[in-house]
């Protein structure tokens, strides 16, 4: 199937001179959540409203359900929903008006039903009255979801949606992410918190520095890119890794309680086996222990790291 988001040689240059994308290339499949994870200043920003054609891009092409956003920009931008991180609208404006409001800016009949159940759905109904202006920070973050979603968009664009937010909403916009896509709704969102990537996202992409470092599914990636970790907690501590026991990988921890051994999950040797044998050669004993998998976050912070 033809990817319902297609990103060709994407530049932009801001009129300051400044290079905020470099050359992106990027498909997004129907129906898949993307995260977009990159540190501060990567171009996350810039690329998705460069996608939602609120920043002119100055070189390349962007295709959404085919059509090319800047041949066909209104039945492209038709297709989109995005959910920014700040809320561009008038304060005094109800919570109800401004949701139906956006429904019309792109022609779309009215159907209060439909806006009905996007604010219960938000849990913004009991509000619907209530001016912007009087609304928590929380509600107000809703309100954005609810209007990117009046028009029935068929990808939504979420720039980071639960930087700042309560626990609550945080798995409240993930449950409403989960009913999205399974309605097929395509989702890319931009994150800071990778916990959120990990718990949603079907892949990943990483931007630094203007570019796409890497385009993974999210298994696939945490499998590939994964490290494992062995700690043993000695039976007694040790000032230092004994010659014989010295292994890539190994060291002490928890000021001597522990041996902590990282090792490679794709590799046939693990090197576990032999570790376990000359430490019992070298008569050193141990309590108890346990693996642990690196996360996400791990693997990011090693990528960008890396290409600093
Ligand atoms: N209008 C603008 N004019 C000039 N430079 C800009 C403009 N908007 C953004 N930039 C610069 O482009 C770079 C990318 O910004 P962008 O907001 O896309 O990053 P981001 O990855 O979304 O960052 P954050 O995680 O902090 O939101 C930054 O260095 C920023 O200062």
């Amino acid at each position: 199937m033809a990817p319902i988001i297609s990103v060709r040689d994407l530049q932009k240059t801001y009129s300051g001179g400044f290079e905020a994308l470099k050359s992106i290339s990027l498909d997004i499949e129907e129906g898949e959540v993307f995260a977009l994870l990159g540190p501060n200043g990567a171009g996350k920003t810039t690329l998705i409203s460069t996608i939602c054609g609120l920043v002119m891009p100055t070189s390349g092409s962007i295709s959404i359900g085919g059509f090319d956003t800047e041949k066909d920009y209104r039945s492209a931008r038709k297709l989109v929903g995005l959910v920014p991180q700040e809320m561009p609208t008038a304060p005094f404006d109800k919570v109800i008006d401004t949701v139906a409001l956006s429904r019309g800016l792109f022609g779309l009949p009215r159907n209060k039903a439909f806006i009905e159940d996007i604010l219960k759905d938000l849990s913004l109904w009991d509000k619907r009255d209530n001016q912007i202006m009087m609304l928590s920070g929380g509600m107000k973050r809703r309100v954005l979801v609810a209007k990117a979603l009046a028009h029935e968009p068929k990808v939504l664009f979420l720039d980071e949606p639960t930087a700042g937010v309560d626990v609550e909403l945080r798995r409240d916009m993930w449950r409403i992410v989960d009913t999205l896509k399974e309605r097929g709704v395509t989702i890319i969102l931009t994150t800071h918190y990778i916990e959120e990537a990990e718990e949603m996202a079907d892949r990943v992409g990483v931007i630094n520095k203007g570019e796409i470092i890497l385009v993974e599914n999210k298994d696939v990636l945490m499998r590939k890119l994964g490290r494992k970790q062995l700690t043993l907690e000695l039976a007694e501590p040790l000032s230092a890794i004994p010659d014989a026991v010295q292994t890539k990988g190994l060291s002490i921890e928890g000021e001597g309680s522990q041996l902590v051994y990282v090792y490679d999950t794709r590799s046939e040797r693990t090197g576990i086996t032999s570790l376990l044998s000359s430490l019992s050669a070298a008569g050193i004993r141990f309590n108890d222990l346990n693996t642990s998998q690196s996360s996400l976050e791990d693997i990011f912070v090693d990528l960008v790291k890396v290409k600093s």
